[in-house]
């Protein structure tokens, strides 16, 4: 039974798109606004005072409910209302001179803070008051440097976290790379721990000392149970990509995210690191007037769907040929992939559904599904004359790589295309579709050409797309945004790029999806999606946005969560405590989805 309404579902919520930029384009952004005469010290100054107003409604004093790691009970109440206590991370960049103004900012509204600086060196740390040209050798820009001057003219306590931590480190006999420090109230003794060491300025892999700062915010972080607030981006994650080089990056429960909201927070590493992401705009952006636009859309509220006229009867919402679950050479096959396919397809609501698979899962098929019909995988004339009369073809979910199975995607390809169908393309078909391109096979350029007037879609996860570009899985992960591009460029169609904030690109816009979890990473849960948007192309009668790619992405990743956010009934009246999760991340199975879908269609309904 499913109890909980999805994340999103935006029926009876108008909300805007957000927008999402890379790094440049913030930097663009910036330069555009200096450009109106507007200075970069009072911009650094009004986000540090704003992020302030939002740190200080932190104030463990009344944040039981804002920081999970420490319910306030009435008995603690005396212990925590006291001065709040912040530990600002400050690096030599402008991120850092962000975090010297909050500082600055908190301790003058009362708070006790120390400030523990990271790759800076001791020169820097005593700038002198007139020095206000340039950046400073050490890498400390001006902004920067004003910043850290206000501060310690206040009498800011700060600490090098070279000189402390690393003597400890030598003193312990630790590895270079590891850090080590001893229990030091200064540094451990904090509610909110600030993360000001890299913003969008992080252009490698941290190293040394900012490693190892790095690293002891997250330890320190966990062991006092400190909120963890990272100014713009968490130090460690890019802010384009959402890459985190070798899984090192501040751990933040909150993300101030300064002028624009940043792609690389919503994709790949983004969503594990970043926390709950809280814009701080400072300038205005109008997109239809700024010369930077954004590079992608984050997919928040599905289009809420019309219902179905009464006078209506299934050929009004579609035939869907499902083409896939094949046995190759007396394996136990793949039958289920075409079954996860197809009960997908129908749980949108497609009127009618054939599933083209090897004869051997007829049985399985229809005794799960008796509502869907049957043909031979390889009754070649049979399922080419379908192809015929249905109104879209999913292909691939478990079709075999072999050559018997390449030599009849070639064939339903090229009768799709002859009949001017609408195209989903998934797993072992663009397994094949990767090796036309290698063997430079006319269909390739075909389907690209067919792709400007008919609707294909190709779906994708990191291992299949690095297939497709003849690319290494890290060089596509590295830059998955560049890898979704690529794909459209060689192949044409519109694209899903899977995996933690899927990417989809359709008629030249992307968009990032902002649902699904970590629990879908598990067999089957692509075939759900190819089945989805094949269910939702067959329906006629929604309009273009409802039976998008981008809504089928969502509905796939809104079902998903569901599953997960699901809560018992049950109430136990000893304890009080009631209702807990039936299904967690850990066991989430792709054959649970179709019901899941249902209901999303169903509440997405107005
Ligand atoms: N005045 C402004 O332009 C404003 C800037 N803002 C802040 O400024 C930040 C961007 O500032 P910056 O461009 O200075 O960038 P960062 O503060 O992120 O730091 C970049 C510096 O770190 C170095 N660096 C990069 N990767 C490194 C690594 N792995 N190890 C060691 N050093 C590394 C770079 O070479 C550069 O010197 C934003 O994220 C935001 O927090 C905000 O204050 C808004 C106003
Ligand atoms: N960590 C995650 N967060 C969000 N969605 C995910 C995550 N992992 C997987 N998914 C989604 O689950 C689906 C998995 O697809 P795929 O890898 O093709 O599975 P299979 O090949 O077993 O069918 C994709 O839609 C993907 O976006």
């Amino acid at each position: 039974m499913l109890t909980q309404m999805p994340r999103f579902v935006g029926a009876n919520r108008p909300s805007l798109p957000i927008a999402l930029f890379d790094s440049q384009q913030v930097y663009a952004i910036e330069q555009d606004w200096f450009a109106q005469g507007y200075s970069s010290f009072a911009l650094m100054q009004q986000a540090a005072w704003q992020m302030t107003q939002y740190i200080i409604t932190l104030n463990p004093c009344y944040s039981s409910s804002i920081n999970p790691k420490k319910p306030l009970t009435a008995s603690k109440y005396q212990e925590v209302s006291r001065q709040p206590r912040a530990c600002v991370w400050v690096g030599h960049g402008n991120n850092g001179g962000d975090g010297w103004l909050i500082a600055y900012y908190l301790q003058q509204v009362g708070w006790h803070v120390q400030v523990i600086t990271v790759g800076i060196n001791k020169s820097s740390n005593n700038v002198k008051d007139d020095d206000t040209s340039g950046d400073d050798a050490s890498g400390f820009t001006s902004d920067a440097l004003r910043a850290q001057r206000i501060a310690l003219a206040d009498h800011c306590v700060y600490q090098r976290f070279e000189d402390y931590c690393c003597s400890a480190s030598e003193e312990a006999g630790k590895e270079s790379d590891d850090f080590y420090c001893a229990d030091d109230q200064r540094l451990l003794q904090a509610d909110v721990y600030i993360d000001a060491i890299f913003g969008i300025g992080l252009t490698r892999a941290p190293t040394g000392v900012y490693k190892k700062a790095i690293k002891a915010v997250n330890h320190h972080a966990k062991q006092t149970g400190a909120l963890v607030v990272a100014v713009d981006v968490p130090s460690g994650l890019v802010a384009s990509t959402g890459q985190v080089y070798q899984r090192l990056a501040i751990q933040a429960d909150v993300t101030l995210c300064l002028i624009a909201r940043k792609f690389g927070l919503h994709t790949k590493d983004g969503m594990d690191y970043a926390g709950e992401v809280i814009d701080v705009p400072l300038i205005p952006y109008n997109s239809t007037t700024h010369e930077t636009k954004p590079i992608a859309t984050l997919l928040v509220d599905a289009q809420p769907l019309s219902p179905r006229r009464q006078n209506s009867y299934k050929g009004s919402y579609g035939h869907v040929l499902i083409i896939g679950g094949n046995r190759v050479d007396g394996s136990q096959g793949m039958g289920g992939a075409a079954i996860l396919s197809t009960a997908s397809a129908m749980a949108t609501g497609a009127g009618k559904i054939t599933v083209a698979c090897h004869q051997a899962f007829h049985g399985a098929l229809l005794t799960s599904m008796p509502d869907a019909m049957t043909l031979d995988l390889h009754d070649v004339e049979g399922v080419s004359q379908l192809i015929e009369e249905v109104s879209v073809i999913a292909i691939g979910m478990g079709l075999g790589r072999d050559t018997k199975s390449e030599k009849i995607f070639i064939r339903y390809l090229q009768a799709i295309m002859q009949h001017g169908k609408s195209i989903v393309i998934d797993a072992d078909g663009l397994y094949h579709l990767a090796g036309l391109r290698k063997n430079s096979h006319e269909l390739v350029a075909q389907l690209r050409d067919y792709s400007q007037k008919y609707l294909v879609c190709l779906t994708p996860h990191s291992g299949e797309a690095a297939m497709l570009l003849d690319k290494e899985v890290d060089s596509i992960e590295s830059n998955r945004l560049l890898a979704i591009q690529q794909c459209a460029d060689a192949y044409g169609g519109n694209w899903v790029l899977k995996g933690a904030g899927s990417l989809v690109l359709a008629q030249s816009n992307v968009y990032v999806s902002a649902v699904g979890n970590a629990g879908m990473a598990s067999a089957g849960m692509g075939d759900v999606l190819s089945g989805v948007i094949a269910g939702l192309l067959a329906q006629r009668d929604l309009s273009a946005e409802q039976r998008s790619l981008q809504q089928a992405v969502l509905i796939h990743g809104l079902a998903g969560d569901m599953l997960v956010n699901q809560q018992s009934n049950d109430v136990d009246n000893n304890t009080g405590s009631q209702r807990h999760l039936l299904v967690g991340q850990r066991g989430l199975q792709a054959q649970d989805m179709p019901a899941a879908i249902r209901h999303v269609m169903q509440l997405m309904t107005i």
